[in-house]
Formats: structure tokens, sequence, C-alpha cells
């Protein structure tokens, strides 16, 4: 642990974080990963389907399956309370203060993690209690003001989760994840269930609450049209490794890797339209695409 100051050290540090399941060590889910996230920005990172994106993801969360390990690496996470510390040396009790407070999440699907018998107010208002001791006026005026946030009138605290539109609940969950102001985001995917003109509502709300907060984002998707979007950095994964990182500027205008350049051949064009040929992996040793259970 040390005491330096945020403006030095970068929010996140992802060193070396391998991951792979407890009973086949050497099957390597994610391989040597190591990218940082600086306050304020957004890294966005990118890959098919079984990259191991997510498990990226949950690894600096601290919420891994019973199954799975984090076998060699470090997860440094820079608070102003405690100076930078590895997160996944952290107990279960100690992980859950910096869940929800300091590090958040928000899934794809908000159907799944919102609650279909309490109303919005209240399971925006869970963590407020939880975390911040609020209750009472104080929790019901920060209810209506995160509510307001995200583009939601306040009069609809006391709707449940199926009254509203699948846009509404992603903002639902994202003022859910700002409630308590973290210092990262992390977003799995959040708007890939939505239709295009709610993506974009939705992925601008991120990033002008990202710059307004100050927050660092990890943004996890498979499409670098959103990549374009909202990206400060990014990270491309393949098979559970980074093949290639740099700034939005580098990775789009002059990609390296041919996967980074197969990837984006998959980016729609202006009216929506995506050129479908299939990923070429004949720079892979082996190059056997069904090798990799990919798909896009
Ligand atoms: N509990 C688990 N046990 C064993 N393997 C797992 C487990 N969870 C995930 N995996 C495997 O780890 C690899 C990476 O999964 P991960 O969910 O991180 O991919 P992803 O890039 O996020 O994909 P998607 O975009 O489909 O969510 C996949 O091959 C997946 O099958």
């Amino acid at each position: 642990m040390s005491n330096s100051k945020d403006t030095v050290q970068p929010l996140l540090q992802l060193q070396h974080v391998t991951i792979s399941p407890k009973n086949t060590p050497s099957r390597l889910l994610v391989n040597d990963v190591s990218f940082t996230i600086e306050a304020g920005k957004t890294t966005c990172v990118v890959g098919e389907s079984g990259s191991g994106k997510s498990l990226t993801a949950l690894s600096v969360m601290g919420l891994l399956s019973q199954q799975l390990k984090l076998n060699t690496g470090k997860v440094l996470f820079n608070d102003h309370e405690t100076g930078v510390q590895d997160i996944s040396l952290l107990s279960e009790k100690a992980l859950q203060k910096i869940r929800g407070a300091k590090i958040a999440m928000i899934f794809q699907e908000p159907m799944t993690s919102l609650n279909p018998v309490l109303t919005i107010g209240y399971q925006i208002g869970e963590s407020l209690t939880t975390h911040l001791g609020l209750k009472n006026h104080a929790l019901k005026n920060k209810v209506a003001s995160l509510l307001e946030m995200v583009g939601i009138s306040p009069s609809r605290a006391d709707s449940y989760p199926d009254e509203l539109s699948g846009g509404q609940r992603q903002r639902v969950m994202i003022a859910m994840s700002i409630a308590c102001e973290p210092r990262l985001l992390i977003a799995d995917e959040p708007t890939t269930a939505l239709d295009v003109t709610v993506q974009a509502q939705i992925l601008k709300l991120l990033d002008d609450l990202k710059t307004r907060m100050n927050m660092g984002m990890l943004f996890i998707t498979h499409d670098f049209g959103v990549v374009a979007d909202i990206a400060d950095n990014v990270v491309v994964m393949f098979r559970g490794e980074i093949v290639e990182a740099g700034t939005k500027q580098q990775v789009l205008n002059n990609p390296q890797h041919p996967y980074t350049k197969a990837l984006l051949a998959c980016v729609p064009d202006a009216e929506g339209k995506k050129d479908l040929k299939p990923i070429d992996y004949a720079w892979l040793p082996d190059s056997n695409p069904q090798a990799t259970g990919a798909a896009i």
C-alpha cells in the first residue's frame, strides 16, 4: 500500500492478471492482462464473445464465480482514503465496502439485475442507506435528484421495473450505480439490448456523467461503433489475451493487429449495414476459426 496521490497514479491498474478454472489451472481464460484506467477517462475493452472481457471486469469487482481463480497478477485501485492497494487481496467483507461505493458495475440486461417486486425508488435508495446511511427526507431527495440526473421524472420513483421501458430500466441501473458517486464505473455491454436511438442516449448519458463526476469507466463491448463514440483508450482482447492497446485514435485510425483490423471491418456504415464477411484468422499460428469458438 502507498499514499501516492491519484494525480500521479492511475485510478486502476491491472497488472499481469491471469484467470483460470480452479480445477484446471493450466487453462488460461484470461492470460497476462495489463492495462490502466485514468480518472475521468473511458477505457473500452473490446473483443468477440468468449475473449475474456467479462471475466476481466468481474475480477476487478472481486466477483469471479466460485469455480474460477485469479491465479496471478494485481488489481491496483487508487482510493482517496487508502491510497493504492491491491484489491484482489482483500477479504469479501472489505470488498463489500468498495463495491457500490467506490467501484460500481452495470450489466447488459437490467431486468435480471432489478428486483421486480420493489419500486425503483427503493432500489436506487438501497445503496445510499447501506453505504452513506441516508434515511427519510435526505434519502428521498437524493433518489429524486438521481432520477433527474438520468432523465427520469422523480414522480416515477414509486414505479416498478416492469412499468418502465428497457431504456428507462437501464437509466435506473445507471442511477443505482452512480448513487454513491463511485470513482470507477464498470459497464458490461450496457446498451446491447437497446435499440439504436436509445443506445445513443444511454451512451451520451454515461459519457456526460463520467465527465461530470470525474469517474474512470471500464466499458466492455464487442462493437467498435460504441468504441468510436465513447472511448479514450482501447484494449482489444482475443482468446483471453490483449492483442492490441492504445488510444482510440491509434487503434481506430491505425490498427496494427490483423484481429483488430478484422473487427473494424464489422463496424456498421452510416446506414447501419455491416460487412458480414467472416473474420480472417490466417494470422493465427493454428489458423483454425473453429478453435476460437468465436462469434461476433
Ligand atoms: N465459470 C466458468 N468456468 C469455466 N469457464 C468459464 C467460466 N466463465 C467463463 N468461462 C469461459 O471463459 C472465457 C471468457 O469468458 P467471458 O465471459 O469473459 O467472455 P466475454 O469476452 O465477456 O464474452 P461475451 O461477450 O459473450 O460476454 C469463455 O471461454 C467462457 O466460456
